[in-house]
């Protein structure tokens, strides 16, 4: 198999995976992506075949789009205190599952989904796997658009290299389903992200990090040999 087939067919095996873990009347978040399209298609079989019951609540309006054209009923995200699951694919995961998000700029409305999920699960292949977040993928940093001149600013006075994010078939930057606009940070490899999300959460303008800290107890992995799926839980 070429490997741009072979990386979908992971998607698509992890998708399916982590539909198995919803059960009859959950509600439960929906993320974003590529990968999550094949856990929202699988739901909406399950959903047509199987007469499965479930409440979803989509990070975003191409997931929604998507849940509409399964007929999976769902809640807005502002509806809602608590969810029995949440499921979404990640851009970087470490081995303790911190992760990074964001690279659909959907990552603030899926941090909020992911707080308030009883169970957080990540659907990744293996190619996402890092020994240390930021190695390969920028921060996504969502801003307000008028403290974007000082966001910029402050991240480069952190050691980060800010880029705004541009639109693909769109002139102008990337605007999110927030009204909000994306900063793509490099950091050096050895910069403690964990402190920069402290020292972002604080800083006027910015409305959240696509760094994931201690969110997702369990990670579904398509892995390429053997084209399975292993599922890795947070260690103790
Ligand atoms: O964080 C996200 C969107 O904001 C996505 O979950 C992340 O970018 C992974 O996407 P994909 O499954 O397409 O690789």
């Amino acid at each position: 198999m070429k490997s741009a087939e072979s990386n979908k067919e992971l998607k698509r095996l992890v998708g399916v995976a982590a539909a198995g873990l919803v059960r009859d009347g959950m509600v439960c978040g929906i993320g974003t992506g590529s990968t999550v399209v094949f856990f929202i298609e699988e739901l909406g079989r399950r959903v047509k075949e199987d007469k499965l019951r479930l409440t979803g609540v989509p990070t975003s309006f191409q997931s929604k789009l998507l849940c509409r054209k399964y007929n999976i009923p769902t809640l807005e995200i502002q509806d809602c205190a608590e969810l029995d699951l949440a499921v979404d694919g990640a851009d970087e995961v470490d081995p303790d599952l911190n992760a990074i998000k964001g690279g659909g700029a959907a990552h603030t409305r899926e941090k909020v989904v992911a707080a308030m999920a009883r169970e957080f699960v990540l659907i990744i292949d293996q190619s996402k796997r890092v020994e240390r977040l930021g190695t390969a993928f920028p921060v996504p940093v969502e801003v307000i658009p008028s403290a974007l001149q000082f966001v910029t600013a402050r991240l480069r006075a952190l050691g980060g290299e800010p880029e705004l994010r541009m639109g693909v078939r769109k002139d102008g930057p990337v605007i999110t389903d927030n009204g909000g606009m994306v900063l793509d940070v490099r950091f050096d490899p050895r910069t403690d992200l964990r402190r920069i999300d402290q020292e972002l959460h604080v800083l006027p303008g910015v409305v959240e990090t696509g760094l994931f800290y201690d969110l997702a107890k369990r990670a579904l992995v398509g892995r390429a040999d053997g084209m399975t799926v292993e599922t890795l839980e947070k260690r103790a």
